[in-house]
């Protein structure tokens, strides 16, 4: 059999579903179409979904309403609200490897199979695929593919479609803990020297009298102090000269021309200073193909980056991240990117100081 890339043409693609291989001989496809919402309430959700796969499917999803619509023949459709849930700080947050095999299981997965992924929607359709992309590499999952130019590319090929649903058997697929490799999480950003050391926080609800009073009190104490002390531009994440920081944003959100979606009430501007804006999209054609990897290559340069020293990315949610990272390894295969999952939507709750580079807000 052909051997698979990261980005996989449509017309590979046609082929192995003309040959039959696609859920028969190792290869699954999974379409991503997902359509976010407002972030569920992450307590309930911790309360009475977490992990409760059964429930989750049943409930109404755009993405497999787009799915039952229209798909590409052999594929099921993966959802990412299922596969990730609402964390306390993140929007996408990652179950532990047992949890996440039984959904992928679910999606009838086997041990050692080849899964190519794909989507519709901005960027080629490749972003939610790309997130699925590196949520499997996270879980130790390295044969992976994205359609190059996703659902759109297939459809104006005039390639043929579906609304069949293929019967799957629930898979044996096995998951590994490989997500330190591929993610950072805010507490290793903002450790000192590998000990995460945590701001000294007031120990009064929000919406006590006394929080305020207590809030002054503590920013002023010797606590405070010390804390700045032993953390002030010592932090993995004030290394801005050591380590390719980069912010998948388009420009004019990271500039601040655009609304962001952070919040002025927390941040006093729209990114963190010492990152670079590399725009995700900037790494897609017009036509929603991936660029060649020596037009990454170019690009990636030419802001900036440095092979040699390590990378992580981040956006909002970690979404474009996820994709910068995938078409990082795609072009520079020795460059192991680190996805900032949490993002700025993180960011913005734990530590919204540091979110003061860029324009203010827009009005
Ligand atoms: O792609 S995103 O996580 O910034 S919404």
């Amino acid at each position: 059999m052909t051997v698979l890339g990261k980005f996989v043409a449509s017309t590979t693609l046609r082929q192995l579903v003309k040959d039959g291989v696609i859920n028969k001989q190792g290869v699954r496809l999974l379409d991503c179409s997902f359509v976010p919402g407002v972030k569920p309430d992450w307590k309930r959700f911790k309360e009475q979904l977490y992990g409760k796969f059964e429930q989750l499917s049943g409930f109404k999803s755009i993405g497999r309403a787009l799915y039952l619509a229209e798909h590409i023949p052999e594929s099921v459709h993966a959802d990412l609200e299922q596969a990730m849930y609402p964390g306390k700080f993140e929007r996408f947050s990652h179950y532990p490897p047992e949890i996440f095999q039984e959904y992928a299981r679910r999606l009838g997965i086997r041990d050692g199979e080849h899964l190519i992924f794909y989507g519709r929607g901005a960027y080629g359709g490749m972003l939610w695929p790309a997130r699925f992309a590196w949520l499997f590499k996270s879980y130790g999952h390295e044969k992976v593919s994205v359609l190059d130019g996703g659902l759109n590319d297939w459809v104006q090929r005039g390639y043929e479609i579906t609304t069949e649903v293929p019967k799957m058997e629930i898979g044996n697929w096995t998951a590994r803990d490989n997500l330190k490799e591929t993610l950072i999480t805010f507490e290793e950003l903002e450790s000192v020297d590998g000990k995460y050391e945590p701001k000294p926080e007031v120990n009064v609800d929000p919406s006590d009298p006394e929080h305020e009073q207590k809030e002054k009190e503590l920013k002023w104490s010797n606590e405070m102090k010390e804390w700045e002390a032993k953390t002030k531009g010592k932090m993995l994440i004030d290394q801005t000269s050591k380590i390719n920081f980069l912010d998948t944003r388009p420009r004019a959100q990271f500039e601040g021309l655009q609304d962001s979606g952070l919040s002025p009430m927390c941040c006093e501007a729209v990114h963190i200073p010492g990152f670079t804006n590399t725009p995700v999209g900037e790494i897609v054609r017009d036509d929603g193909t991936i660029k060649d990897p020596e037009q990454i290559k170019n690009y990636l340069n030419e802001s900036g980056f440095s092979a040699d020293k390590t990378t992580i990315t981040q956006c909002m949610t970690g979404i474009q991240a996820s994709l910068m990272a995938y078409g990082i390894e795609y072009a520079l295969p020795n460059v192991k990117p680190r996805v900032y999952n949490g993002s700025l939507k993180e960011m913005e709750q734990r530590d919204p100081k540091r979110i003061s580079g860029g324009n203010r807000h827009i009005p």
